[in-house]
């Protein structure tokens, strides 16, 4: 038996499945090619610009959940690449307003222009179930975060590990109480993420933590402050 898929469940349609199931292939073929030094800091931008690096189908899947389960209409994802995470995370939030009425939407970010560009076809494709939930800000997401924020309900760390950190704490002013941050690697990539495991698992921090025994791990924290 097959295990079961949240979005086949919630009835997502099928063009946007098979599209999924088609980005997540090329993510993986590609990551195959890919070893430890290309993701060294002097090299990484130049070495992923036409890398997906898309979250794990099975990851994206549990995200999904968690974002359904939260009711969460008001995501930040850091970063986007070629938009995958963004289309499970735009469907979360439009399932949620379409259960509880109102609005919602995903705020993605990505500083590779052609990575946006190609993003922006992929939710096309999907239609207006997921082109319609989600903002793309394009550029460093240190500028691009610094205004227009609404009350956060669930933060995607999905970015370069020195980047998360700052990211954090660029958002950390508009996550609601209770608000979800999910955080990618956080075993395989525990080194680069010292700075913001440190600042999150800190006693007093505002944070609760869980380590997902996910590949490579999966970190879900919640804030109450
Ligand atoms: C791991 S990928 C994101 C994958 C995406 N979440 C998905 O599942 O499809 C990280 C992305 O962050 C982007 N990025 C890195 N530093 C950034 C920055 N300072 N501002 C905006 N985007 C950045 C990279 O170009 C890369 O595409």
């Amino acid at each position: 038996m097959s295990s079961p898929n949240p979005l086949i469940d919630d009835g997502v349609p099928r063009h946007i499945l098979s599209l999924l199931s088609r980005l997540h292939s090329q993510s993986l073929q590609q990551e195959a090619g890919i070893v430890r030094a290309d993701y060294d800091a002097a090299v990484i931008d130049g070495n992923m610009k036409d890398k997906f690096i898309a979250l794990e189908a099975e990851k994206c899947h549990f995200v999904y959940q968690l974002a359904r389960a939260t009711g969460a209409k008001y995501i930040v994802e850091a970063g986007t690449s070629y938009g995958v995470s963004t289309i499970y995370l735009a469907l979360a939030v439009a399932a949620n307003c379409r259960a509880t009425g109102g609005e919602g939407k995903v705020i993605g970010t990505e500083h590779e222009s052609e990575k946006a560009a190609k993003a922006r076809e992929h939710w096309q494709e999907c239609g207006d179930i997921v082109q319609g939930f989600v903002e793309l800000r394009e550029g460093d997401l240190r500028e691009t975060l610094k205004d227009n924020l609404g009350a956060v309900d669930l933060l995607l760390l999905d970015i370069w590990t020195p980047m998360a950190l700052p990211t954090l704490k660029l958002v950390q002013p508009k996550l609601r109480p209770g608000a979800v941050i999910i955080t990618d690697n956080t075993i395989a990539s525990a080194v680069g993420y010292k700075e913001l495991l440190d600042y999150m698992r800190h006693p007093g921090s505002g944070f609760t933590n869980l380590t997902l025994p996910y590949h490579k791990g999966l970190e879900m924290s919640i804030y109450s402050p």
